[in-house]
């Protein structure tokens, strides 16, 4: 992988199933590098995601994600991609039924933590990074959207990861706390954690001025605006 790159994808086709997503994809994201993802709906924009966590096969191309090269990238070897790659969707997807210490610690113990302490100090250090620490013992319906979507995002901070990839993460959120959950991001990007984040929310991409890159009519383009 060339220099500072955790995304490098060369010449790539993305198929969903048989059908032409997009085509020729180039893109490159630094450590820490902050970048938008836009396009219309159906432009390739999860495609391309999928691409990059593993659940879609590069066709034609090349392309590496933290260190791992996609090309080779066998089925037993997407968990370890996952593991460098914090993931965060619209849906905050917490378990219901356990507490937000519960949430951290499951994720924790089904990647491999074993030490109860180190996991104890694990789940306060992330918890801290998004400003929850106090809201540890409770239960996902006793806190708001937002905070459930910062712990959705401290969750995606467990193992460090090199990269976040954000769908659409302000999606159900208004438009402070939006602002609030897209600083955080950002914040979290200067600490040298890439983050690509896809949305549909123009009022935030001009909030907060950042590369942005956008699929339209089967290709992307690395460097695009909003007009
Ligand atoms: N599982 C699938 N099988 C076949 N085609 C699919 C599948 N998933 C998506 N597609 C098609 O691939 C294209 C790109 O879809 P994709 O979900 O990547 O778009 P998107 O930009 O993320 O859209 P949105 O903004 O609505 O999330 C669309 O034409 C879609 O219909």
């Amino acid at each position: 992988m060339a220099g500072n790159a955790v995304i490098n994808l060369k010449n790539v086709d993305v198929y969903q199933q048989k059908h032409l997503v997009l085509t020729n994809v180039n893109l490159n994201i630094d450590k820490g590098e902050f970048v938008f993802l836009i396009g219309q709906t159906g432009s390739g924009k999860s495609s391309l995601l999928k691409i990059i966590y593993g659940d879609l096969h590069i066709g034609n191309g090349e392309g590496s994600v933290a260190g791992f090269d996609l090309k080779k990238l066998a089925i037993r070897d997407v968990p370890y991609l996952r593991r460098k790659l914090g993931i965060v969707f619209q849906d905050f997807q917490l378990l219901t039924d356990r507490t937000i210490e519960k949430n951290l610690e499951f994720v924790l113990k089904s990647t491999g933590w074993t030490d109860k302490n180190l996991i104890q100090e694990r789940i306060k250090d992330v918890l801290e990074k998004v400003g929850l620490r106090s809201k540890i013992r409770k239960m996902p319906h006793e806190i708001s959207g937002g905070e459930q979507q910062r712990v959705v995002i401290a969750r995606a901070l467990l193992n460090n990861p090199e990269i976040i990839l954000a769908d659409e993460p302000t999606g159900n959120l208004d438009p402070d706390t939006s602002e609030e959950i897209v600083m955080l991001l950002k914040q979290i990007s200067q600490g040298g954690t890439a983050v690509l984040m896809a949305t549909h929310d123009y009022h935030i991409i001009r909030t907060f001025p950042s590369r942005i890159i956008k699929c339209e009519s089967g290709v992307v383009h690395e460097d695009a605006t909003i007009g």
